[in-house]
């Protein structure tokens, strides 16, 4: 393994480096810095949560005269809380050099983002339709970029960006490094990249597979009007820190939120009808693990980076089978291990298959967990509790009036009570959702497979009018329902959690 200091790294980056924590260089990251560094061209592809922001951040900060008052570098993202995210890490590797990224994206107050340019960064980091419309108001000029990246560079030239993207690159100075990065690259757009890229360095970090091997990877065969209990069953077996779960569209985000709080759930939403606002404080809150549930469309499908979750759901499958590749790879990030539970049903079995034949890797089918196991699950949850308390001597204080309750009543049926108590025994509460078609590739013109209804970026023009204050629908208040459940107890970690932040 590398050390950054092995890679031509100038100090004040290096040191910044060494500030996040970061020692040994990821296998993305010796390979692509060192020829990004040259300034050659670079398409980077590597496997989710290997460090590929830093892998292009790096030899694009470096790069940077600090002196030079106009915007020297650019990363395109395809979603704007990715856009949000990227210009975090750059802001820490600049930190020392004193080289400040903004992040420019769609549904924030415009003058907002012109009066962080009147600042002068060096570095913008943007969705696609927003960079236009600052581009177009002059508030951005793009005469004295020398880099640009295309973060998740695959998305951001299939067919949605393509034209934005060719609209923003036809501002750029003739002269200017292009880096993309992505965890796939299939064929078809590599070629087209290349045509606008110099002699391009391919850099692709060797795999067996597509995915990580530390995410175990498994499907349920399910009926689809199975897919909400096995849903909860499994939540609540595997008891998961954090969670994301991908619905296929807007609606089946706001029923999937919806029949999660109505079980109990701490779940919110995030798809492209959420206002930005809402968006951002949603992620924030599943970020502080003050949410343990994120439901989503395939807007948070890519790039985003949240240390603790443990579980990714495919409620639906994805459209593409590249977008199954980014989806799990929520999780599994930065060497944690992660698991992700794919729900397919009898038809959409194809669609598994073609998911197995990209990522080179077989999903394991697993049996769903009936209500006796949850059950089961759950009492163990309780009676390890229990233990941890003897253990802990935490029932010091409690010998006399159980010896007292030891007199009259029998044991067995005291601890059974006990166990019960503490058991959390999961709703039953009836949900519906909406019915959906199972996954059917569909064809457009040109033979390109279209993508998924609905789940979409989430930012520039697609998106421009697509940012309502929610559908017009009211959401049902449940948190009373959840009070009462969280007082109940019991076993599982969530529900230690939730005594937790009430106590
Ligand atoms: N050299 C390193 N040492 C330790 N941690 C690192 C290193 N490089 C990156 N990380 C951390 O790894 C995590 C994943 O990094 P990053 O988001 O750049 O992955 P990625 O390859 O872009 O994934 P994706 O394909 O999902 O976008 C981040 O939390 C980042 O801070
Ligand atoms: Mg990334």
């Amino acid at each position: 393994m590398k050390t950054f200091y092995e890679l031509n790294i100038e100090a004040d980056v290096l040191n910044a480096l060494a500030k996040m924590g970061f020692e040994t260089t990821t296998p993305i990251q010796a390979q692509a810095i060192p020829t990004a560094i040259e300034g050659k061209d670079l398409i980077g592809q590597a496997q989710t949560g290997t460090g590929k922001t830093t892998a292009f951040g790096v030899p694009m900060i470096q790069k940077i005269d600090p002196k030079n008052p106009n915007i020297q570098g650019i990363v395109i993202a395809p979603t704007r809380e990715l856009a949000i995210q990227v210009a975090e890490e750059l802001n820490r590797i600049g930190q020392i050099k004193g080289v400040q990224t903004v992040p420019i994206y769609g549904g924030q107050d415009i003058n907002r983002q012109i009066r962080a340019l009147k600042r002068k960064p060096q570095l913008i980091a943007a969705t696609p339709g927003r960079l236009l419309d600052h581009i177009r108001r002059r508030t951005i000029k793009l005469q004295n970029i020398n880099t640009v990246v295309l973060d998740e560079a695959d998305e951001m030239l299939n067919m949605g960006f393509i034209e934005d993207i060719e609209a923003i690159l036809a501002e750029m100075p003739q002269e200017h490094q292009t880096l993309l990065f992505s965890a796939t690259m299939p064929k078809r757009i590599q070629l087209l990249a290349e045509k606008f890229m110099n002699q391009p360095e391919i850099v692709r970090v060797k795999a067996k597979q597509l995915t990580v091997d530390h995410i175990d990877q498994y499907y349920y065969d399910v009926k689809e009007n199975q897919k909400f209990d096995v849903l909860c069953r499994s939540l609540d077996i595997e008891s998961p820190d954090l969670a994301i779960i991908f619905g296929r569209t807007k609606k089946r985000v706001d029923e999937l939120v919806e029949g999660l709080m109505k079980r109990g759930y701490s779940a919110e939403g995030i798809h492209g009808d959420i206002p930005q606002v809402k968006r951002e404080k949603v992620i924030r809150r599943f970020k502080e693990q003050a949410t343990e549930i994120l439901v989503a469309t395939d807007v948070a499908a890519r790039g985003l980076d949240i240390s603790g979750v443990t579980h990714v759901y495919n409620f639906d499958l994805p459209q593409d089978p590249e977008s199954y590749v980014h989806r799990i790879g929520r999780t599994g990030r930065a060497g944690e291990k992660g698991s992700a539970y794919t729900f397919v049903t009898p038809r959409e079995m194809d669609h598994l298959k073609t998911i197995e034949k990209l990522t080179k890797r077989k999903i394991e089918k697993q049996l769903f967990p009936t209500y006796r196991d949850v059950m089961e699950g759950l009492q163990e949850g309780a009676i390890e509790q229990l233990r941890q308390t003897v253990w802990n001597n935490e029932g010091e204080n409690y010998r006399e009036a159980a010896k007292r309750l030891l007199s009259e009543e029998d044991a067995v049926d005291v601890v059974a009570s006990a166990i019960k108590l503490l058991t959390k025994e999961p709703s039953q509460t009836p949900v519906h959702l909406s019915s959906v078609e199972p996954l059917r590739v569909r064809k457009v013109k040109g033979g390109h497979q279209k993508r998924g209804g609905g789940g979409g970026g989430g930012n520039g023009r697609r998106q421009r009018n697509n940012d309502r204050s929610g559908d017009g629908r009211r959401r049902r208040n449940y948190s009373k329902s959840n009070n009462n459940k969280q007082q109940s107890g019991g076993g599982n970690k969530r529900n230690r959690r939730r005594n937790q932040n009430h106590s």
